[in-house]
């Protein structure tokens, strides 16, 4: 008994031993402060609060800052706003922003967002991953936010080799499919084509009974077994009016309009969704379809021939070329294209229109001059439109017209002179022009 109470040491050694190490301890972060540099000190303070914290927690967090820097965007975030919306499933609070910035079209699909302090759960490959968006309140500045991506630990790698890539791929495919198909919706108060039209009477009474025998056929398509659609082509040069009779037509129709800008779509799967996502009583418009891919080309085709019938009624294809002899020959062949309109240049007929459109009168005396010169010199509606729009006063107006057509006129000419002269230089000499001639009649 005696010899355990002798092993037990006394208090003032305890108190001995205490002041000692606390001493020693001093002496060392003194000695630390002033020899080690205080950026070296705080990176291994940092390591040292990492490893020990990392060690007791299982998850780990991403966070995705708004900028990279002081002002780039970060793209990790912008691509996380877009994807997140569609992972509606996983929404924990059932609460969406939702807005739209197109004041163009105020019945288009609105755009989705995530809310602050709103939780989204996600699962790749198995992992179960939780989003979370923050807001960090700023005096005098714009608010700044950030999400936090948290997942397991151990799969810390994975998320980082392959989920941002995912996200930022889908996030890519929702962009696209937003920009490549534009939706506009007819317009109800100028539902009457003939206040924007100028088109030749003839062709207007074709149209017109053509439109008319689609909307009444569903009976018709049903009982020959074909798909309630009608294929337009619309050709010819520009500012002929191929984008305005397509507005003309989903006026009458009272059909929105998809337009497809099909150069921008990169595969065929993508060119198939948004396809798909067309509704009934639409027009699909595809301009320039002479600069659309092959590959993109025979998809498109393909859904106009097969998935077509299976994916909705009542549609109506319309596809513009300024330059049909370029067109693919699989777009032209029998039974694909249901009918080839051409749009041409101005007629007197049209002129007459569009002078009653513009300054809004019938008739002037100076249209005869201006009818007459049309046997001289193409001219657009579009280029007629832009001169009569000039001024309100008609004779001010017309009188622009001639002036016009009278300079085109010249330059026509002056380019047809060169035309000539450069072939006369290439004919060169008298002897030569004889002996290229006679080469060219024996050859034939
Ligand atoms: N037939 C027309 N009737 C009334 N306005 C027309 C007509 N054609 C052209 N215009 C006017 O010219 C403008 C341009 O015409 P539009 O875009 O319809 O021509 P386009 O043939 O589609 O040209 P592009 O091939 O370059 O797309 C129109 O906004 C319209 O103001």
């Amino acid at each position: 008994m005696a010899s355990f109470y002798n092993q037990v040491p006394s208090v003032s050694s305890v108190f001995f031993l205490y002041t000692s190490f606390s001493a020693i301890t001093m002496l060392l972060r003194t000695i630390l402060n002033e020899v080690v540099p205080k950026g070296i000190r705080e990176y291994i303070t940092v390591k040292l609060v990492d490893y020990f914290s990392s060690y007791f927690q299982s998850d780990f967090t991403f966070v995705i800052e708004q900028h990279w820097g002081e002002y780039v965007e970060n793209q990790t975030f912008l691509a996380a706003q877009v994807y997140l919306p569609t992972r509606l499933a996983g929404l924990t609070t059932g609460k969406l922003l939702v807005g739209s910035n197109n004041l163009k079209n105020p019945t288009a699909q609105p755009k989705l967002g995530i809310p602050v302090d709103t939780k989204i759960m996600d699962e790749f490959e198995g992992i179960h991953l939780e989003w979370n968006l923050h807001n960090v309140k700023s005096k005098g500045r714009r608010d700044k936010q950030y999400f936090h991506l948290t997942c397991k630990k151990e799969f810390r790698e994975k998320i980082l080799a392959d989920y941002f890539a995912y996200v930022t791929e889908s996030a890519e495919k929702v962009m696209r499919h937003r920009e490549n198909l534009q939706i506009f919706t007819y317009n109800k108060e100028d539902s009457d084509w003939e206040s924007t039209l100028a088109i030749e009477p003839d062709l207007k009474t074709t149209l017109m009974n053509d439109l008319d025998a689609f909307s009444k056929g569903k009976d018709f398509f049903k009982s020959v077994g074909r798909a309630w659609k009608r294929v337009y082509l619309l050709y010819g040069p520009p500012g002929t009016g191929k984008s305005s009779m397509v507005a003309a037509i989903a006026n009458q129709m009272k059909y929105n309009i998809y337009d497809l800008q099909i150069q921008s779509v990169k595969e065929d799967g993508e060119l198939r969704e948004i396809l798909t996502s067309t509704t009934n009583r639409s027009i699909l418009l595809i301009e320039e379809i002479d600069c659309g891919s092959d590959i993109l080309l025979s998809g498109l085709l393909n859904f106009v021939d097969g998935l077509w019938s299976s994916c909705g009624e009542e549609k109506i294809i319309i596809f513009t070329t300024n330059h049909k002899e370029m067109l693919d020959p699989a777009l032209l062949r029998p039974g694909r294209i249901d009918v080839h309109i051409l749009m041409v240049y101005c007629t007197p007929l049209v002129f007459n229109k569009l002078v009653s459109l513009y300054p809004k009168i019938d008739g002037h005396i100076l249209c005869d001059a201006i009818e007459k010169l049309f046997l001289e010199v193409s001219i657009t509606p579009a280029e007629i439109t832009q001169q009569l729009m000039a001024s309100k006063d008609a004779d001010i107006a017309l009188k622009g017209v001639i002036e016009y057509l009278e300079t085109k006129k010249i330059k026509r000419k002056k380019i047809q002179n060169w035309r000539l002269m450069e072939i006369s230089k290439m004919l060169g000499s008298k002897k030569q022009k004889h002996n290229w001639l006679s080469s060219a009649f024996s050859y034939l």
